[in-house]
């Protein structure tokens, strides 16, 4: 039988836009779900303003590295909820468009790892042998055994900028050959290089050594011309160069200007600045040898990187997770479980000092103790923010861009964790400062219970935060809680609970009331005029 929430979720059909090729295998996890009502549209190999005509009323935009996924085009799509990445890298999304529209983006980082390292090693041999040099010539008729002698590669050093996925596997496949391999990647620790065999160096240190030179970093502004003619200048004589990352991470025209001089002896290029590639000046030297972007090209990667990304999907429109997400924090189906009890609970804080303040917020200070101190509670800030955000934003908030907007209107954003929460098993603490307020509020999650305020402004108190809401802030004497019942009775405002806390006999205290009905602007002034009533505040959770 169906839920109300999936039944709901079918009569609403889901707009997925397929607009490059991808394998009919992948995408089966797409096109054989029944819960979701999806209408999945492939139309691939559009110009940029093809994409904007069409692109309004979808939900979600699958791309590989050939559509380019600018602002415009997240700008004209009104629906749209995710870009989904069938590949690794996703330098043609602009992420910040994305995040700033509250667009998940999620990729497939693993699906091609094993193609394409198989490619940058099929690349670096037939580089070594002149492979695709000496087949022309044959096609053309000439049996030319003089001109193609080669390298071996056993016992050359073998130069690998970028250690993740690719880098590190062809490095394995690199020993298999029995090549030395030194590697550059500011993440590569000793003990990992020396656990994969690889000696560690610098980039510098890298190019002085090596005999031929792989690079598999993304494309990124440290990375764009990280190969460039200062780096060929200290390289060996003869160096071989393969790129079957990203084009930009050897400057191109230094590269071209490398090999004329001979100090370059050839280059194998999988991708290019730009693509198509097909009039490149660097394609009309005999020591290039190039392929049109075919990397992740295989039955096998093609399939699994489609798959991964059709997963996703499915799972964002079931569950509101993802898997690879790449423009919000990445995390574990096991860390996420830990903290999604909580999200709703640090989004009703937010909700809560929202209301509570009439000024703009400047400072945001969030304090995790006990129990969810453990966890990585990154996702719990962004619902925090999100809840602080939602009453009064233009934009639609969600996880994705609930950080990125409240740094965009200069919220400055604190969190802070301590394993010991007095009382509480977890406590979750948000703060927010204005520029004559300070508002404090902290929740907790009873086991078995449920979310409860257990604290406002420095008061104990118990309340479930969900619902109407009234705070009153008043000065702790005889007869004011009677009279605050009295006054909502004559309003007929029924009380359902109510939690009453102070600092000190006489002093300062607070009422927190759920009730049944939402108060007026009208009905708050007759609670306020009250005697030693300072402030009364209405909040729906
Ligand atoms: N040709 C293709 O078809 C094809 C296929 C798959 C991936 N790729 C590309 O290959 C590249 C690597 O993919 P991956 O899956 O291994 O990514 P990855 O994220 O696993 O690895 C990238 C590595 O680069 C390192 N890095 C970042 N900045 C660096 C810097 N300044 N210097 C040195 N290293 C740096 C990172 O620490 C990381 O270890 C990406 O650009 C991806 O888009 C191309
Ligand atoms: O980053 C990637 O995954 C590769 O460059 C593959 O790109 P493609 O999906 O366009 O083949």
């Amino acid at each position: 039988m169906m839920t109300t929430q999936a039944v709901e979720r079918a009569t609403k059909a889901i707009t997925v836009f397929i607009a490059d090729p991808l394998s009919e295998d992948g995408i089966y996890p797409l096109i054989q779900e029944s819960e979701l009502n999806l209408n999945i549209i492939t139309d691939t190999g559009l110009t940029q303003s093809q994409l904007i005509e069409k692109i309004a009323n979808v939900d979600v935009l699958l791309v590989r590295s050939q559509t380019t996924v600018t602002r415009e085009v997240i700008e004209a799509a009104k629906n749209l909820k995710l870009i989904g990445r069938a590949g690794v890298g996703v330098d043609n999304i602009d992420l910040a468009a994305a995040t700033e529209h509250g667009i998940i983006v999620v990729n497939a980082p693993d699906g091609n790892t094993n193609s394409a390292a198989e490619h940058t090693i099929a690349m670096m041999t037939a580089l070594a042998r002149y492979i695709p040099q000496a087949f022309n010539t044959l096609k053309n008729g000439i049996w030319d055994r003089k001109s193609y002698v080669g390298v071996e590669l056993k016992h050359k050093v073998l130069g690998i900028i970028g250690m993740g996925r690719i880098g590190v596997e062809v490095a394995y496949r690199a020993k298999g050959q029995r090549m030395k391999v030194i590697a550059y990647d500011p993440f590569l620790s000793e003990e990992r290089a020396q656990e994969l065999g690889v000696t560690k160096g610098t980039v510098d240190e890298v190019c002085a050594a090596a005999d031929f030179i792989t690079v598999h970093t993304p494309l990124l502004p440290e990375t764009r011309n990280l190969i460039n003619k200062e780096r060929f200048a200290i390289m060996k004589d003869g160096v071989r160069i393969i790129n079957c990352a990203r084009g930009g991470i050897i400057n191109e025209d230094d590269l071209y200007d490398a090999i004329v001089a001979k100090k370059v002896a050839g280059a194998a290029l999988d991708v290019f600045i730009t693509e198509p590639a097909t009039d490149h000046p660097l394609l009309t030297l005999p020591e290039v040898i190039a392929t049109p972007h075919l990397g992740a090209s295989t039955i096998e990667a093609q399939e699994s990187v489609a798959v991964d990304v059709s997963n996703d999907i499915i799972k964002f429109f079931k569950t509101g997770t993802v898997t690879n997400p790449v423009n919000m924090p990445s995390i574990s189906k096991e860390k996420l479980a830990q903290i999604e009890p909580f999200f709703g609970l640090a989004e009703k804080l937010g909700q809560f000092l929202i209301q509570v303040t009439t000024e703009a917020v400047k400072e945001l200070n969030i304090s995790y103790a006990g129990d969810v101190a453990n966890f990585d509670v990154r996702p719990l800030t962004a619902n925090a923010i999100k809840g602080l955000l939602s009453t009064n934003h233009g934009t639609h908030v969600n996880n994705v861009n609930a950080r990125y907007l409240a740094e965009r209107i200069g919220m400055n954003i604190n969190e802070h964790k301590t394993t010991t929460a007095k009382g509480f098993t977890n406590l979750i603490t948000v703060e927010i400062k204005t520029a004559n307020e300070t508002h404090t509020v902290a929740g907790t999650l009873l086991n078995g219970l449920g979310a409860r305020i257990v604290k406002v402004e420095g008061f104990v108190v118990d309340v479930i935060p969900a619902g109407n809401l009234l705070y009153v802030k008043n000065t702790d004497k005889p007869g004011a809680i009677g009279r605050v019942a009295t006054k909502l009775a004559e309003k007929d405002i029924n009380i359902a609970t109510m939690q009453v806390g102070r600092d000190m006999v006489g002093g300062s205290a607070v009422m927190m009331l759920a009730i049944d009905n939402i108060v007026t602007a009208e009905d708050l002034q007759y609670v306020a005029q009250l005697e030693n009533i300072d402030e009364v505040k209405a909040i729906t959770l």
